[in-house]
């Protein structure tokens, strides 16, 4: 930690700061909005950890910052609220360094800082953790943790390796830092850069929707991870759109609307409601469950028999005999700890990777198994991949180029030639019917916030009719309003007789959408029963490899951890404890 406090043999601590820089004329601070009033004396300024005061950020046709003051004390675990496109990461990333302001001034343990660059905050004690991981791919954990530091600093592989398991113990991270990071699960990933961050002497930790890939038991892990960090006297900066999971870790929180501060609040005496509204600006509806679907023919649109691949790479997942259906007008929901065959099987499904036996998968009763993507995509197939960036969109075509990437066979091509009005009026459908907040369709998708780039690659899918959806963390990194939008367009599209595949992390989302659920734990799949005829507490049990293979002769139980579950949380699911 940065020394500014003291921490005593009693347990209780002292601060040590010296006295603060900050101008005369700044010493009270009034958020117009709220009335709140931050006490910025000389002598209280060195209780904030990090203030900053009128930053004001503009890129070309949005003001993504406006005027925007915040502070931070020691030990204080703070989230930043809003919708997506509010401009929180804009915030993250200027109180990080990568960004600088227009205008406005920070404060770190109470002197004057301009943050000219992630190695200056890191210098200073300010740890990030993005919402898309900056790893490499091919080399192991140890090496991506030594690339982002100083040579001195890190010290030989070995003995940084020795640290970073210490880390990974002390906060309960378990992770082999000789592994490829290509081999390690999504939530395994995060582990890294946290630990990345921790192996230096922080603060300050900013965290960017970090629990929008975990699943609930990663949550409950990570949660008692910076419970921990925050008890030691760093602080904590915490991008959420889960206001379950604020009301649960967070002491204080701020609400961005458009740019600017809406107010601030308690989250543990403010209702979820309540704080959707700010973030909005009206009343919101949460976590509704949306209704069942009425079709009753016994077609299956999509069906998958047998389906059993070798893993791929050491670290892979082989799918063992997996079995499912999913007919015309219904929302199959696969749930599952990452990095337990979801990745694969969403490749098998949507032809990037070919499956050993055409037979294996079915559509409308051809076997497509050995398709190309491109050929499926022609038979009514459309993906919502799990990766936006990168597998979703790429992040240096506009708008409308990213939406003729896979919708071409929307009329926007004609005898080889692209028909440019067609393929910006396209993308401007999805930008307006999805409300995706973006600088026209013209605009990088690497310019989008994560949120609103979410929202135009399902739109995109969506919006082309298909017949069959495979949709992979449909609302990951969306706000409530816009989750609401996606699970209500979801459903529109089952009830035009779409047959809808969602694979996803999020238990509540999957009740919410889904007719029937399964899990998915070591490359199996559990029974797959309709959501009135079981619980999230049954489905969690799936999660862990409690269930027998439905389709196996043995009948044995396929019990065993699944990859990304440590035997703590396994405890919590058999206790069947989910709540953060
Ligand atoms: N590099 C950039 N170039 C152009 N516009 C940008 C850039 N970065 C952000 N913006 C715009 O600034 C606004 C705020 O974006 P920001 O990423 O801060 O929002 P956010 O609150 O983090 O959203 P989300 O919850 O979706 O991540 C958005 O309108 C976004 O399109």
């Amino acid at each position: 930690m940065n020394g500014i406090i003291k921490k005593n043999k009693d347990k209780s601590s002292e601060i040590i700061m010296p006295a603060s820089h900050e101008p005369e004329s700044s010493r009270s601070l009034r958020l117009e909005s709220t009335g709140a009033v931050f006490e910025n004396s000389r002598s209280d300024n060195h209780f904030y950890r990090i203030r900053c005061e009128g930053i004001t950020k503009v890129y070309p046709g949005v003001v993504a910052n406006d005027q925007v003051s915040l502070a931070i004390q020691p030990g204080e675990i703070h989230a930043l609220l809003g919708e997506n496109g509010a401009g929180k990461s804009t915030l993250m990333k200027i109180l990080y360094g990568v960004t600088q302001p227009d205008s406005g001034h920070i404060w770190f343990d109470g002197q004057p800082q301009p943050l000219k660059s992630p190695a200056h905050a890191r210098r200073l004690g300010i740890g990030m953790v993005f919402q898309h991981f900056s790893l490499f791919e091919t080399l192991t954990v140890v090496e991506n943790i030594a690339l982002s530091m100083d040579k001195r600093e890190a010290g030989s592989l070995k003995d940084l390796a020795r640290r970073i398991e210490e880390i990974s113990s002390h906060y309960g991270m378990p992770i082999d830092p000789h592994r490829h990071v290509h081999s390690l699960s999504t939530g395994e990933r995060q582990r890294v850069e946290i630990i990345r961050c921790l192996v230096q002497d922080i603060s300050l930790l900013i965290l960017d929707e970090p629990t929008s890939v975990l699943t609930p038991q990663e949550v409950s892990s990570l949660f008692a991870t910076l419970r921990k960090l925050a008890a030691e006297g760093c602080s904590l900066l915490f991008i959420s759109h889960k206001l379950q999971e604020v009301k649960a870790l967070c002491d204080r929180a701020t609400v961005l609307r458009h740019g600017k501060i809406a107010g601030t609040c308690d989250p543990k005496t403010t209702s979820t409601e309540d704080m959707a509204s700010m973030m909005v600006g009206s009343q919101t509806t949460l976590g509704q469950r949306y209704s069942f679907s009425s079709n009753k023919v016994e077609d299956k649109r999509l069906a998958v028999q047998g389906l059993t691949e070798a893993a791929l790479g050491d670290f892979g997942t082989a799918l063992q005999d997996i079995h499912f259906s999913v007919k015309p007008g219904e929302i199959l929901g696969i749930a599952g700890v990452a990095g337990n065959g979801q990745k694969e099987l969403i490749q098998l499904l949507s032809g990037e990777r070919l499956a050993t036996s055409p037979d294996f998968i079915t559509l409308d009763d051809q076997a497509i198994g050995k398709l190309t993507p491109g050929k499926r995509r022609r038979l009514g197939m459309a993906v919502v991949p799990e990766e936006r960036l990168g597998r979703g969109a790429v992040p240096d075509m506009s708008l409308s180029e990213n939406g003729l990437l896979t919708g071409f066979l929307q009329n926007l091509v004609s005898r080889g030639f692209l028909r440019q009005r067609r393929i910006h009026g396209f993308a401007n459908d999805v930008i307006s019917n999805f409300r995706v907040k973006a600088h026209g369709n013209l605009a990088d998708a690497k310019s989008l916030s994560g949120g609103n780039l979410q929202k135009f690659i399902i739109g995109r899918e969506i919006l082309q009719n298909p017949k069959l959806l495979i949709c992979a963390s449909p609302t990951w990194g969306v706000d409530v309003g816009a989750a609401n939008l996606i699970h209500q367009s979801l459903i529109d599209l089952r009830d035009k007789g779409t047959a809808i595949v969602v694979l996803s992390e999020d238990l509540d989302e999957l009740f919410q959408v889904s007719d029937r659920i399964g899990a998915l734990c070591h490359g199996k799949l559990s029974p797959v029963k309709p959501v009135t005829e079981t619980s999230i507490n049954e489905v969690g049990q799936w999660m862990a490899g409690v269930f027998t293979n439905p389709e196996s002769e043995a009948s044995e139980q396929a019990y065993a951890l699944p990859r990304g579950v440590e035997p703590e949380m396994e405890q919590n699911i058999q206790e069947k404890e989910f709540t953060p």
